[in-house]
């Protein structure tokens, strides 16, 4: 890709963006160019009116008959019982996962802990779960905690970050039972070939379990086409669905129904309504539910996944990569000799929808640009981050956000921020 020479030269391109219509859903801050969606997605404005919706009239009005299914008679009920499927369904097409294989519940950790236990009941006989060392910390937890409480005979094996497709070959031996991989990294956005990584744990007889977290609403999935086996993600990222939104899990349709959720809550079972003592698994994805579904998170992630009505991914891919290669671009042209290091790979096939900065002095340059309306992020322990949102973000932005950066290098307030607190989310 050539890179524009000019700010107007970026306008031209925003002219001419097929996506730039969505830019209007969305509540974006004044005087903020928002390079944080891939932490928190910003506010699609159907929200607070859905809320307000959900809130006065199925919660203030329906009460407890908005768990049931709408009555044309009596005008009530909002379905919210279904709601983890439907909006799993909704979810389904973005994740290239055909019907019934996708539910929206708890938390990405939670979703991480049950399939995880789901796909080592699978593989009994193995004892090694592989994964990356760089690896979102829960994701990494979520795996320490379950084989203490399995007894300690399982292993994490960790390959280094930028491990090649040989290398996990050559990791996935015949003890390995998971492979449990985040497609694209949170610290530098690599991004991983998941249906190569698929059929190589497949051809060693290992399932596989991947976090979308970065990836879902960033860029076109194939989970089915692609062999995945179990996947979670988040709802608060890229999907919008807002702060502490519920997760969602997959389930490929030939698991269901052969490993039970370690959780056995009512909401996994094949009656919950029924009341009945023992648990008897639902046959289908919703066994893979636990407790009563959060209504409130829900509706907000269902417009947040709503936005994307009528978006080609591709479309979004071809734009998250034009802005982060005018990223790379201008970075390395402008602040050339300024200590930034690309951390992210150059190749944009390799990329999520991220670029990462390695910079000694990356933490105070990242509370400068906050300062001054550019909101990106750190990551320790020297990592600048700029994640890179299609729906709501333009050339103009990055061109720009560059422009601040050159200014915030060029003055001493970066400086200036070296001396303030540490320790925030940012
Ligand atoms: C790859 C990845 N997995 C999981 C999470 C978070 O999981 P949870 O929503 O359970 O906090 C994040 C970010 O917070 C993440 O980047
Ligand atoms: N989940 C987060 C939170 O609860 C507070 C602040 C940030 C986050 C994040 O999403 C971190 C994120 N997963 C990351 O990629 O760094």
């Amino acid at each position: 890709m050539t890179i524009p020479s000019s700010r107007e030269a970026c306008l031209a391109l925003d002219a001419a963006d097929p996506l730039a219509g969505f830019r209007a859903r969305f509540h974006l801050p004044a005087g903020q160019i928002y390079l944080d969606g891939n932490s928190l997605g910003v506010l699609p404005l159907a929200t607070p009116e859905r809320l307000a919706r959900v809130i006065r009239e199925e919660w203030g009005e329906g009460l407890i008959r908005s768990w049931n299914s709408p009555s044309p008679e009596s005008g009530l009920g909002a379905g919210w019982v279904d709601a983890p499927l439907r909006v799993g369904e909704r979810l389904a097409p973005l994740l290239g996962a055909a019907p019934g294989q996708v539910a929206v519940a708890d938390s990405t950790s939670v979703n991480l802990y049950k399939l995880l236990a789901m796909a080592l009941q699978l593989r009994p006989e193995r004892r090694v779960i592989v994964s990356e060392a760089d690896n979102f910390p829960t994701d990494l937890y979520i795996a320490q905690g379950l084989i203490a409480q399995l007894g300690g005979r399982h292993e994490l094996r960790l390959l280094p970050a930028g491990a090649s497709l040989a290398d996990y070959r050559a990791a996935l031996d015949d003890q390995a039972a998971v492979l449990m991989l985040s497609q694209v990294s949170y610290r530098s956005g690599a991004l991983h070939d998941m249906r190569a990584l698929s059929a190589a744990a497949h051809a060693a007889g290992a399932l596989t379990l991947w976090d979308l977290a970065h990836s879902a609403g960033a860029l076109p999935l194939a989970l089915d086409a692609d062999g995945a086996d179990f996947a979670v993600g988040c709802g608060y990222k890229y999907l919008n669905g807002g702060p502490g939104a519920p997760a969602f899990l997959y389930i490929a349709r030939r698991w269901q129904g052969q490993a039970t959720s370690p959780l056995s809550g009512w909401f996994g079972h094949a009656q919950p309504f029924a009341f009945e003592p023992d648990y008897r698994p639902a046959p289908d994805i919703a066994q893979a539910l636990c407790g009563t579904p959060p209504i409130l998170g829900l509706s907000a992630l269902e417009v947040g996944i709503e936005q994307f009505e009528g978006v080609d991914m591709a479309q979004l891919r071809a734009k998250s990569l034009a802005l982060s290669e005018l990223c790379i671009g201008l970075v390395e042209s402008r602040l050339a000799g300024q200590g930034f290091v690309l951390a992210s790979p150059r190749e944009a096939a390799r990329r999520g929808s991220q670029v990462c900065w390695q910079h000694p002095q990356a933490w105070p340059i990242c509370q400068a640009l906050i300062a001054r309306g550019v909101v990106g992020d750190f990551r320790a322990p020297d990592i600048l981050r700029f994640g890179f949102t299609p729906l709501y973000l333009r050339h103009v932005d990055v061109w720009d956000a560059v422009e601040q950066l050159a200014q915030v290098m060029a003055s001493d307030e970066w400086r200036q921020a070296r001396f303030q607190a540490r320790g925030k989310v940012t």
